[in-house]
């Protein structure tokens, strides 16, 4: 089991601590810990505070913020850095860009839903540095070159 240490930076998030809604859920949904409702004009961006900060402490993990896929489709919310990376040697509070890409405004609530958080494992490989890569079926084909369809 991993363990990763999370800290309640508003006290009103002790009481939503991220938790996985199912047992195969892979994401935690992350809440919007505003004092009052913030209203999005389409093309709009805004930093959210989660009221929470975690320590992943482990080099071998890092954390995604993803779009919830039901605001993202239906209502055009998803994030400004279309997704976030979470270091994990990062102490502050998760922030979560909330960008409006829509064509109408979006209120956001207070402790609303906005955006999920995925533990995902990094490599950090040494390169190796040489001039010329064995041979592989792609090489260098990329950008439709294996067709279309
Ligand atoms: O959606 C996000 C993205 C990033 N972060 C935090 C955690 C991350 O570890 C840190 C730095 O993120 P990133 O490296 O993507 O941003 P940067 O613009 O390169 O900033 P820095 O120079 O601080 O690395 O900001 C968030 O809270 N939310
Ligand atoms: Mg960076």
């Amino acid at each position: 089991m991993t363990t990763i240490d999370l800290k309640v930076l508003d006290r009103r998030m002790a009481e939503q601590l991220p938790a996985y809604a199912t047992v195969g859920s892979a994401g935690l949904d992350l809440r919007a810990c505003l004092d009052q409702p913030i209203t999005l004009a389409p093309g709009d961006t805004t930093l959210v505070p989660t009221g929470l900060a975690i320590h992943i402490g482990d080099p071998g993990l890092a954390a995604l913020i993803l779009p919830r896929s039901g605001l993202g489709h239906k209502h055009g919310i998803v994030l400004g850095n279309l997704v976030g990376l979470i270091d994990s040697d990062y102490q502050g509070q998760l922030m979560v860009s909330v960008w409006n890409r829509g064509k109408d405004s979006f209120t956001l609530q207070p402790m609303e839903r906005m955006a999920q958080l995925v533990i995902v494992p990094v490599v950090q490989p040494t390169f190796r540095l040489v001039d010329d890569f064995d041979t592989s079926a792609r090489g260098e084909g990329g950008f439709g070159s294996t067709g279309k369809g």
